[in-house]
């Protein structure tokens, strides 16, 4: 005990030295940020330099603001006697390293290293701390020294971690962040990385640390943003406080519906059903779109412009040559459009200066006729050359010259204005808009339609189709990312994978689901099936293998049922045990049964988070009768990623015979608790 004391109050030293330092900086920085935003210029370059500055300072005040809560929580001994201090921002004072961030390297042993690979250490030390102050040591040895009465042995503080009650927003673990964890979040893998894994293995705790990282460590990700996608805004919420509680306020987040709605400008696009979002979603609809915007671009025909009163005809030859220069340009419709126009103005140029050589020439030729002979060109010749003017390459002079030097350019110009030719160019090529397209397919398909929904009245499933036209006729989207990561990413449709992609020109991502979980809509049966099979190829897969949320108890009771949706796969090992789930069949009024049970999880701990699971269609009158309780009710639709300290589900059957898929749906909900699961069935 004595010695145990020692060592806190020789790491509260060095902790009170961290907070020291990290107070200076933050005065320094504020200081810095002041002069910073005083400082203003005319000139542009430093005006830019300045707000570039004002930027960085802002992004270090933030991030040494959220590193105050639990600055400091590890420390690594290595073997040789050096020892560094492991924390959420790198702090120095002179030549002397007193915290070293968690996503730098000399960090890595500390997550990584076992008693099997030691990477150097003698000792791994996790320090907890209550506002400034140090209330616990404890160590971990790894090279074989003979434990001491304090001394940890196994995963005290993980085991703490997983086992607190929680607060129904998640936590950074930047603390306990796991090795098989750590391995995937510190990868220097810049493509696609996908990381798969059962309910509870901590992907999501993955995902968002890995953004933390990514954001340090990768330029373009530092210089084009972070965004993160979330499958509904229940979940984002959950998520949203990880990234600005390591210090990244800067992540963009998002769902995929909001992402596109935002970017398209359409506005309160209403969600439906599984259906229409599975038939939306399909990824063929990708080809329909295209040929439909291909249909409008100068189909088989001629097209005729009336200049003065003359009438000059593209045929079909020349039509075609026009279409597919301009379609073959690689060019989004609306932009090809102008390619289109330009080849159409060079056409009738081109005639309109055939025609008037040929009139001229006539013209020369009846002069040469009424003045019995007389070449007028020719006589005016020497008269030209005395003057100074040579020939043309064709020897002409006279009318015809005067035609080739007819100014092309202004003509031209004078065309690409004409009315006429636009007005013929808009019926071959007409300009698009994104809804315009989407309406065509939508006649050509009544299933991806609201029935008694005014045409143009979008739905969220709608989304992805608008987005899709919206680049085939305008090209890539405005706002691009550097690192995209994607939760609970068995939940996009094909299409809206379309989306994401596009987003992302990199293809720097991080892509973390579980295939089992995988809701009606989706059905995703592969990451070839959702990313495409170039992609997946590529990707960088990782499997994490142990379950940190619930008990093995609770994992054993959704074992049969995952056995039956995906048969292929091993569930996850749990790293603890608890309660045995309790079945509790309903003698009468289901909703009864259920508001009873949740009432007694409430009651055996009154601090807990309790959650109620139902069916989408049974969750209004469950919520109405646990109303101020604290309970919450969830439906089964949106409770993939959320955990709760307590849950009860409400009438499995009934979950499963809801939508299509069902199954899945109770394996999302069965494996939500992080202690306690009661199942009431009929
Ligand atoms: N290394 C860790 N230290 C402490 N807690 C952890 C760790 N890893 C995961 N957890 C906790 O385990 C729980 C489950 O993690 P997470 O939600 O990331 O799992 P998931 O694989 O995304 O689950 P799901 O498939 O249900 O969405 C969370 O409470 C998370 O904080």
């Amino acid at each position: 005990m004595q010695q145990r004391q020692i060592e806190q109050s020789a790491e509260q030293d060095h902790v009170d030295a961290m907070y020291a330092r990290l107070d200076g900086e933050v005065a320094r920085v504020s200081a810095d940020l002041d002069d910073a935003v005083r400082a203003s210029s005319t000139d542009p370059e430093e005006a830019f330099t300045r707000e570039v500055r004002v930027r960085m300072l802002n992004r270090r005040a933030r991030t040494l603001g959220s590193a105050e809560h639990h600055l400091c929580f590890g420390r690594i001994d290595h073997a040789d006697g050096r020892t560094l201090h492991i924390g959420r921002t790198g702090l120095s004072d002179g030549d002397d390293q007193l915290l070293v961030d968690w996503r730098a390297d000399a960090a890595r042993p500390f997550y990584a290293a076992t008693a099997a690979h030691t990477m150097g250490l003698h000792r791994r030390r996790h320090l907890r701390l209550e506002g400034r102050k140090v209330t616990r040591v404890s160590d971990e040895l790894l090279d074989g020294a003979e434990p001491g009465p304090e001394d940890l042995v196994g995963d005290g503080p993980l085991l703490e971690a997983i086992g607190a009650r929680r607060t129904g927003r998640m936590r950074d673990v930047v603390s306990t962040l796991q090795a098989e964890q750590d391995a995937i979040i510190r990868s220097a893998h810049r493509g696609v990385t996908v990381v798969e894994g059962g309910p509870g293995t901590g992907k999501t705790v993955v995902a968002l640390h890995r953004a933390a990282y990514v954001l340090a460590g990768f330029d373009e990700a530092r210089a084009d943003g972070v965004l993160v996608l979330g499958p509904n805004s229940r979940f984002l919420d959950y998520i949203a406080e990880v990234l600005p509680s390591l210090g990244e306020n800067d992540v963009a987040m998002s769902t995929a519906d909001r992402l596109v709605a935002n970017a398209l400008g359409v506005d309160a696009a209403p969600a439906v059903g599984h259906e229409l979002r599975r038939a939306a979603g399909d990824v063929r609809l990708a080809d329909e779109l295209a040929e439909t915007v291909r249909g409008y671009q100068a189909p088989a025909g001629t097209l005729t412009v009336l200049v003065d009163g003359d009438a000059i005809t593209m045929d079909t030859h020349a039509l075609a040559e026009a279409r597919a220069t301009a379609g073959g340009a690689g060019l989004p419709h609306n932009q090809a459009r102008s390619l289109f126009k330009d080849l159409v103005v060079d056409f009738v140029s081109d005639e309109v200066q055939a025609r008037a050589r040929i009139m001229l020439a006539k013209l020369d030729e009846d002069i040469e006729v009424l003045t019995g002979g007389v070449n007028v060109d020719k006589a005016a010749a020497k008269d030209l050359e005395r003057l100074g003017f040579g020939p043309d390459e064709g020897g002409a002079f006279g009318h015809a010259a005067a035609v080739a030097e007819l100014d092309p350019g202004a003509l031209r110009a004078e065309l690409a204005d004409d009315l006429a030719l636009e007005r013929a160019v808009e019926a071959a090529w007409p300009r698009l808009e994104a809804a315009d397209v989407v309406l065509d397919v939508l006649d050509q398909r009544p299933e991806l339609t609201v029935e008694g929904a005014p045409a143009g009245a979008w739905t969220t499933a709608h989304l992805p189709l608008l987005d899709e036209a919206e680049h085939l006729l305008n090209g890539p989207p405005a706002r691009t990312y550097g690192h995209v990561v994607v939760d609970e990413a068995q939940e996009l449709t094909p299409m809206q994978w379309r989306s994401v992609l596009r987003r992302c020109p990199g293809r720097s991502m991080t892509v973390v689901g579980d295939l089992a979980q995988a809701g009606p809509a989706t059905g995703a049966a592969s990451w070839a099936d959702a990313l495409g099979s170039d992609l997946a190829r590529r990707a960088d897969v990782r499997t994490l293998t142990v379950c940190y949320r619930t008990t093995a108890e609770v994992l054993a009771a959704a074992a049969p049922l995952l056995a039956q949706i995906a048969p292929h796969q091993a569930p996850a090992v749990a790293v603890r045990t608890g309660a045995e789930p309790r079945r509790v069949a309903a003698t009468g009024d289901l909703v009864s049964a259920v508001v009873a049970e949740a009432r007694a999880e409430v009651a055996v701990d009154l601090d807990a988070l309790v959650a109620v699971v139902a069916a989408d269609g049974a969750v209004a009158g469950i919520a109405e009768a646990l109303d101020g309780t604290g309970v919450r009710v969830v439906p089964v639709s949106q409770v993939r990623g959320l955990e709760f300290d307590a849950v009860v589900v409400a009438d499995p059957d009934g979950i499963i015979a809801a939508r299509p898929g069902g199954e899945r749906d109770l394996y999302v909900a069965l494996t939500r608790p992080t202690q306690r699961l009661v199942v009431v069935g009929a």
